[in-house]
């Protein structure tokens, strides 16, 4: 299906992954204007807070706040309450917490809807089904999951749906899978996204711009390969117009 640059680029999540809102704020003036979605994670928020999430929604982002909480059910649903009050458009969880965890994230972000009055807008909530740094030797090895990848990605994502949750976070690899699995509305968010060329890094299961658009992933996350660039706005632009060619 045919797009334009701009619906190309609210498919994109830059993630920001900087030590400071300094070094963030360049990377935003850089791409000033382009109406992109922000992720920020851990790194960012460690070191600034969650004030960041407002600062971002006051320029006009939206704002996916990739914390991945892992931990017992009682714990993620005042997680999840919590920072359902901050007012980010997207939150995460991994899914290895299981049904019950997954579960009560999803009680945590009603509580979280409820104490911030009727104007709070709902965050969608997704849950990571394998980080997009694993490969099936990790995976079989040293987590100590058999089988393939793809396997524990839908088994993760099935649940995360029975769950109630919005979508998954996965490898573009698994896009087609994930949605024959949890139907096309199940949104799927997509890291391990390397240009044609581009250094894998510690990433393993990856597709180009391109590939991913055509797999049918919904919201592609792009760290490196724009703010490590040397010059992030051609990197963005370049990735902009591989979208549209290839959606
Ligand atoms: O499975 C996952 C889940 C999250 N991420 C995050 O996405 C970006 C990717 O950055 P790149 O520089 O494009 O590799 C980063 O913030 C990760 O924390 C992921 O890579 N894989």
């Amino acid at each position: 299906m045919a797009i334009t640059k701009e619906q190309a680029a609210g498919r994109i999540m830059v993630a920001l992954d900087y030590p400071n809102w300094a070094a963030a704020e360049k990377l935003l003036n850089a791409l000033e204007g382009i109406p992109c979605w922000m992720k920020v994670g851990m790194e960012l928020i460690y070191a600034e807070g969650l004030s960041i999430i407002g600062d971002l929604r006051r320029r006009g982002y939206r704002v996916f706040v990739d914390l991945k909480l892992h931990d017992i059910p009682n714990t993620v649903r005042g997680g999840i309450a919590s920072l359902t009050r901050h007012g980010a458009n997207m939150l995460n969880v991994h899914a290895a917490g299981g049904r019950r965890m997954l579960e009560a994230a999803r009680e945590g972000l009603e509580q979280g809807l409820q104490g911030s009055g009727s104007s709070a807008e709902r965050p969608l909530l997704i849950a990571v089904t394998q980080l997009t740094s694993t490969s099936r030797e990790t995976m079989n090895g040293e987590i100590g999951i058999p089988g393939t990848v793809e396997d524990t990605v839908v088994r993760y994502a099935r649940m995360a749906a029975e769950s109630g949750l919005d979508g998954v976070v996965s490898s573009p690899l698994e896009v087609r899978i994930v949605k024959e699995a949890c139907g096309d509305g199940f949104i799927t968010v997509t890291p391990g996204i390397r240009p044609a060329g581009s250094d894998i890094g510690d990433q393993s299961r990856i597709m180009t711009p391109g590939q991913a658009i055509a797999a049918g992933t919904d919201y592609m996350v792009i760290g490196r390969a724009i703010t490590a660039a040397a010059d992030p706005r051609a990197s963005m632009e370049a990735i902009l117009d591989e979208l549209v060619a290839h959606a």
